[in-house]
C-alpha cells in the first residue's frame, strides 16, 4: 500500500496486522468506498471482484462500491443475500459460491465482503472454499464489523449444533472501513456493535474502558471519538491476532462474553431475537458476575460492567432477552459445543477485574451450573 494517498489524506487511520508474507493494512476513515476501485486495483489490477453483500447494504452502498470498481478498469459482479444471521448456514453458503464460480471468480480475482460481520464471515469462508482458496477484501459497513470482524480472519458459518462451528482461519488482504457507512445503521445494530468495543476495555484497557464511560454518547453520535473507538479496537485486535492469529493462546481472550453468549445465541434460534453484540453484552456480564461469584474479581467491578452496558441501553440478563430460552442443561449442552472445550473441560475468560481478564481452562460444570439457575432465578 502506497503511503501517499494517506498522505493526502489526514483524515485516514491506517493499522496493520503483522502476518508475515500474510500481513494487510485496516483503513478507517470517510469518504473509503469512493476510493475502493483505485485502493483494490494497486493489490489486483483488472480483477473480477465477486461482491458479496446483503439487501440492506446493497440498497444503501452497493451503487457507490460498484461504481468505485468499474472507474479503476475492475470487473465487479453482486452477489446479495437476505440480510441477518440465518444467512450464515449451508444453504445460503452453496448459494454464494456457485454465485462466484458462475461469476467467474478465478484465483488472481477477488471476494469482497461489503456488509456487517454476517456477510463477512460468510463472504470470508466462500474465500477461503473457493477453488481451494482466494484472496478477499472486508468492506466493513457495521460498527461491529468495523471494530471486530473483519479483522483476523475467523470466517465460518453456524451449524445445528451451534454457533461458528464450521469455517476457516481466512486473512483478508485488505480492510477499508468507511465510517459515513456507519450513518446508516440502525440504532440498534450500532449498540450492539459497541458491545464488542466495550470488550475491549474489560479484556485489558482499563483506560479505555473509562474513557467509554465517559465518552460513550459522543461515540454514538459520531465524529472524532466514534473514530477513535474504532482505531482502538482495531488496535488491539491486530496486536492479538498478529502474535496468536489460530487461537492456540490469548486470542482466546477475545472471547470474553461469547462462551455464554454464542449458547443465548443458538438458544434463541440465531433470530433478531438476540443479536450477537446483544449475546455478548449479556455473556460479558455473566463472566463478570461469575467471576465476582468464583471470588476473582469485585461484586463492585461485576456491577460496574453491567451498568455501563445497561446506560447505552444494551441487555445484561437472561431476562432481557424476549421468548423462551433454553433451560440450563440445555443451555449447558450448548456451552459444551464451544470451540475452547478441550476433551470436554471447559474454557471460559474470566476477570480478575476490569482490563484484567485471562483464560480460565477446567471451568467446574457443577459451579457453572449453579450459577445458571442462579442467573435464572435473579430478579
Ligand atoms: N469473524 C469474527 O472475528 C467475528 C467477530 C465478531 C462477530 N462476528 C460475527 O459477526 C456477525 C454479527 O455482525 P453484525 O452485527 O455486523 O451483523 P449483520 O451482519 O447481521 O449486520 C447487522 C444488520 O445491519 C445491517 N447493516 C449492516 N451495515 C449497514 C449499514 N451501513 N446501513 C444499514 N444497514 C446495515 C445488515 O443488513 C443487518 O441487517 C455474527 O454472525 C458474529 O458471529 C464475527
Ligand atoms: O476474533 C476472535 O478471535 C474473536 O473471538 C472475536 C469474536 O468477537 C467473534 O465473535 C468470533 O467470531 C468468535 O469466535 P469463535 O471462535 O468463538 O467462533
Ligand atoms: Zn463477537
Amino acid at each position: 500500500m502506497s503511503h501517499v494517498a494517506e498522505e493526502l489524506r489526514p483524515d485516514i487511520t491506517r493499522l496493520n496486522v503483522g502476518l508475515g508474507e500474510r500481513a494487510y493494512d485496516i483503513l478507517i476513515g470517510p469518504g473509503l468506498f469512493h476510493e475502493a476501485g483505485e485502493r483494490i486495483a494497486r493489490l489486483r489490477p483488472g480483477a473480477r471482484v465477486g461482491i458479496v453483500t446483503d439487501r440492506h447494504v446493497a440498497e444503501r452502498h452497493l451503487a457507490t462500491v460498484e461504481a468505485a470498481l468499474r472507474a479503476a478498469g475492475l470487473t465487479p459482479t453482486p452477489v446479495i443475500v437476505e440480510p441477518g444471521e440465518k444467512s450464515k448456514c449451508f444453504r445460503v453458503f452453496e448459494e454464494v459460491v456457485d454465485a462466484l464460480l458462475a461469476a467467474r471468480i478465478e484465483r488472481r480475482d477477488l471476494v469482497l465482503a461489503l456488509g456487517g460481520g454476517v456477510v463477512g464471515d460468510l463472504a470470508g469462508f466462500a474465500a477461503a472454499a473457493l477453488r481451494r482458496g482466494v484472496d478477499f477484501v472486508q468492506a466493513p459497513t457495521s460498527l461491529l464489523a468495523q471494530v471486530d470482524s473483519s479483522v483476523g480472519g475467523k470466517t465460518g458459518i453456524n451449524s445445528r449444533h451451534g454457533k461458528n462451528l464450521v469455517g476457516a482461519f481466512h486473512q483478508p488482504i485488505l480492510v477499508l472501513a468507511d465510517s459515513d457507512a456507519l450513518d446508516t445503521l440502525p440504532l440498534r445494530e450500532f449498540r450492539a456493535g459497541y458491545a464488542e468495543v466495550a470488550k475491549y476495555g474489560l479484556i485489558d484497557n482499563a483506560p479505555f474502558f473509562g474513557w467509554l464511560e465517559r465518552k460513550w454518547q459522543e461515540v454514538f453520535e459520531g465524529g472524532p471519538a466514534r473514530i477513535e473507538a474504532i482505531a482502538t479496537s482495531c488496535a488491539s485486535k491486530a496486536a492479538v491476532v498478529s502474535r496468536d492469529e489460530k487461537e492456540t493462546g490469548d486470542r482466546a481472550l477475545l472471547n470474553l462474553g461469547h462462551t455464554f453468549g454464542h449458547a443465548l445465541e443458538a438458544g434463541a434460534g440465531f433470530s433478531q431475537r438476540l443479536l450477537h453484540g446483544e449475546a455478548v453484552a449479556v455473556g460479558m456480564a455473566q463472566a463478570f458476575r461469575f467471576s465476582a461469584r468464583q471470588g476473582l474479581c469485585t461484586q463492585a467491578d461485576a456491577v460496574r460492567v453491567a451498568t455501563h452496558l445497561k446506560t447505552v441501553g444494551l441487555p445484561t440478563r437472561i431476562q432481557d432477552i424476549p421468548g423462551d430460552l433454553p433451560d440450563t442443561d440445555g443451555l449447558m449442552d450448548l456451552i459444551a459445543q464451544d470451540k475452547k472445550v478441550s476433551r470436554g473441560a471447559l474454557t471460559f475468560i474470566l476477570a480478575r477485574g476490569i482490563g484484567r481478564s485471562f483464560i480460565a481452562r477446567d471451568v467446574d460444570p457443577a459451579e457453572l451450573r449453579a450459577f445458571l439457575e442462579a442467573e435464572r432465578a435473579a430478579i
